[in-house]
């Protein structure tokens, strides 16, 4: 079996948004949890998207981690290899974008990649190699109070510098704007002058497209799952997709209706808020969490009393930059949030196996805990709820109707998105 493409991304919410936008544009496409096992079977499948959890890890784990992903891409004769993370850039000066992409293009043995994070539909783009959030610059965007990955600076050429050995170069709106003929020639020119990593501009979906022609025979592209909206045409001018995607119906949802969210960010603290309007939640507190085993029975039991006539009811650690700060000065950053992490996938563990089969998780780390908790392998891909955003479903051990998953992006999603989820679920089930 050929793979057009494989897929590495840095964490879930990642690797579900790529996953969406690649079925959309008509590949058959499985999204893994982790390396998939040697007897996976692939019949009829285009593309594979391997989620990990390697975006806030060590440096040298995450290139391990990213490695064995791309051994079993490559073992499935994967043709282009794609390192997706954040549209944001989530990273810090250690990494991991740097090293994971300097570890893939080694050993794919590949002079070059570029950089792509852009997604223009929900707000990102990127001008003369600065990243932008709506109309902010990204260290201005909420971006530089992110618990684990705080963003301080929006010119990508300097971030990604600090992350690699090798110079970082630039392919700026102009080039774009002659089209995917003289992009090419640019990075051909760059890369001749050693350049191995480029940075693109990309204003819009036209620029994306001009990008996807003009890498798409690179063994290694890497950035945000707005590319992956734009290769597929290419991969079909190419001939090297033959079939169109059907994705078919996921089966029709049941159980229970959960939100969990241990997302900071922004847009998910107005979510919050706008479901607290109308349906019950309970705060986490990690500094409790640290101190009283009784705060996490206590949310339980929350959730269970509220779950009896169907939920929705939300559990949540989401908190302002203030509050995130307090608790991380107290237990340290990591403590924090893998406190967190461990009390939300404990919640999931015990709600699922109860009876909840509708899942709605908000935040990357976040949904990496809770789809670990419930030992999930796989992930079949459904409607779209907003942008970047899928009802996902994942089969349970000892269960017979599959549990209902959406993984939210921190910053994705409409206002209302908590509550909409499940009335989309309803809408489909009712088949308007
Ligand atoms: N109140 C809090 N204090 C400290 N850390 C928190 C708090 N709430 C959540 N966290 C941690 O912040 C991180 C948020 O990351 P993530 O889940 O990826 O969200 P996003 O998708 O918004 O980036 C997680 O590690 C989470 O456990
Ligand atoms: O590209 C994006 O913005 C998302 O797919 C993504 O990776 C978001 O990560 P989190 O905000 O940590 O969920």
């Amino acid at each position: 079996m050929t793979l057009v493409l494989g897929a590495i991304a840095d964490d879930f919410t990642g690797a579900t948004d790529l996953a969406n936008n690649l079925v959309r544009a008509g590949m058959r496409c499985v999204q893994t949890i982790g390396v998939p096992s040697t007897d996976f079977a692939l019949d009829n499948v285009d593309a594979v998207v391997i989620a990990l959890k390697s975006r806030s890890i060590p440096a040298a784990q995450a290139v391990e981690d990213s490695l064995a992903a791309l051994a079993w891409l490559k073992g499935h004769n994967a043709r282009q290899i794609f390192f997706k993370y954040c549209s944001t850039f989530d990273s810090t000066d250690a990494g991991n974008i740097g090293p994971v992409t300097d570890a893939l293009l080694e050993q794919l043995g590949a002079s070059q990649t570029v950089m792509i994070p852009a997604f223009p539909i929900n707000g990102r783009t990127v001008y003369q190699g600065h990243l932008f959030v709506g109309d902010r610059l990204l260290n201005e965007s909420g971006m530089q109070h992110h618990p684990l990955t705080p963003m301080t600076d929006a010119n990508l050429v300097r971030v990604l510098g600090s992350q690699t050995p090798h110079e970082v170069g630039l392919a700026a709106y102009p080039v774009l704007s002659s089209g995917a003929a003289s992009t090419r020639v640019h990075l051909d020119k760059l890369s001749a002058d050693g350049i191995r990593h480029v940075i693109c501009d990309t204003l819009d979906e036209n620029n994306l497209d001009v990008l996807a022609e003009a890498v798409v025979d690179y063994p290694l592209v890497t950035g945000g799952s707005g590319l992956g909206q734009a290769l597929p045409e290419h991969y079909r001018r190419k001939g090297w997709l033959t079939e169109v995607s059907d994705p078919g119906r996921l089966a029709p949802a049941s159980g229970s209706a959960l939100v969990l969210s241990g997302s900071c960010s922004k847009a998910t603290l107005g979510q919050v808020s706008n479901f607290l309007e109308r349906y019950p939640g309970m705060a986490l507190d990690p500094l409790l969490l640290a101190k009283d085993p009784a705060h996490l029975e206590n949310a339980l039991a929350f959730a269970r009393e509220h779950l009896t006539d169907g939920g929705p009811v939300l559990v949540y650690a989401s908190a302002d930059a203030g509050r995130v700060k307090a608790a991380q000065a107290e237990l340290g950053v990591e403590q924090a949030g893998e406190l967190v992490e461990k009390a939300l996938g404990e919640l999931a563990r015990a709600l699922v196996s109860e009876g909840v089969g509708q899942l709605v998780v908000a935040g990357g780390e976040t949904s990496g805990a809770v789809v670990s908790a419930l030992g999930i392998r796989q992930l079949r891909i459904g409607d779209q709820i907003d942008p970047g955003v899928p009802w996902t479903q994942a089969p349970l051990k000892g269960k017979d109707a599959p549990l209902s998953l959406a993984l939210k992006s921190g910053n994705f999603g409409s206002e209302d998105f908590f509550s909409r989820a499940f009335e989309v679920l309803e809408t489909r089930a009712k088949g308007k």
